[in-house]
């Protein structure tokens, strides 16, 4: 299994860096950014969102005819998101396409790669800045080829934290992501900061720059690639309540060490969205 997870792996960062560089063409064109929405007005996607994840489904399937799918632009168009035990490739083909429609320079593509349920190895391309991060469970994260590790900051006080405002604006949620915002800048941290990707706050946080994200209103797709790069950095995943983090629940802290996690976690003001997998909280 281990060469074949290699040679799995391998496609995926092949695949990943053909996508980002579409990316990078399309900005170039503005038609090719022409926004439509999704879940709100401020739900932001574009036709190439969705001719990347065609782009990267299609070269999977040609190599790996029986591996699964979840997209974040074919759940969007109504396909079922289900994890099961089979190999599942997670795609988030723009992570921050708001972002990309506004030219703001973080903008990624976001794979992971599951077996049994369980992320295998994720890969991160922010392709304006030409950053591939990559981990595989067991074998450390590394950002093109430069292995990562995360910041040895015990003191929250001392840290930079991660958020990002999310796309939805009923007025509960804003309040709710308002609560934990002041509860956290009043510890004091040193910063508050949100790049408006998951997948790259994520890869900051394995960099060591950012001691830590968290965010209530992510979906599987936003964090899946994410989330095994920072525990091969060396960070710990939980929920935004303590208890054990599941990427299916739309919520998730990520951080350097558990000190720093626990510590975020007395500031959040929790509550639950819809799961992406439709299951009961
Ligand atoms: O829609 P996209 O661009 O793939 O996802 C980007 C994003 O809005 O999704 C998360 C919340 O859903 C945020 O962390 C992040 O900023
Ligand atoms: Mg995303
Ligand atoms: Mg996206």
């Amino acid at each position: 299994m281990d060469d074949v997870l290699q040679n799995i792996m391998d496609h995926a960062v092949a695949v990943a860096r053909e996508a980002g560089q579409v990316v990078r063409e399309a900005l170039c064109d503005e038609k090719q950014r022409d926004v439509m929405t999704k879940s709100s007005t401020v739900d932001l996607v574009t036709q190439t969102d969705q001719r990347v994840e065609h782009l990267i489904i299609q070269s999977v399937k040609k190599k790996f005819p029986t591996h699964r799918f979840i997209g974040e632009e074919s759940v969007a168009a109504g396909e079922a998101c289900v994890l099961t035990d089979d190999p599942t490739w997670i795609i988030d083909p723009i992570d921050g396409t708001t972002n990309f429609v506004h030219s703001f320079p973080f903008v990624a593509v976001s794979i992971g790669f599951s077996v049994d349920k369980k992320i295998q190895f994720g890969v991160v391309y922010s392709c304006l800045e030409d950053k591939m991060f990559t981990a595989r469970r067991g074998k450390g994260a590394f950002c093109n080829g430069e292995p990562l590790q995360v910041s040895d900051q015990e003191d929250v006080r001392r840290s930079i934290i991660a958020t990002e405002f999310g796309s939805n604006r009923e007025t509960e949620t804003v309040e709710k992501i308002f609560s934990s915002l002041r509860n956290i800048l009043n510890i004091p941290v040193h910063g508050v900061r949100g790049a408006g990707t998951a997948a790259v706050n994520m890869c900051l946080v394995a960099s060591g720059c950012v001691e830590a994200y968290y965010e209530v209103g992510v979906h599987v797709w936003d964090v899946a690639a994410g989330s095994v790069i920072v525990e091969e950095a060396g960070g710990v995943l939980m929920d935004v309540e303590g208890g054990p983090v599941d990427l299916m629940s739309r919520r998730i802290v990520a951080a350097n060490n558990g000190t720093v996690a626990h510590r975020i976690v007395k500031e959040i003001d929790a509550f639950s969205p819809t799961r992406d997998d439709g299951r009961d909280q």
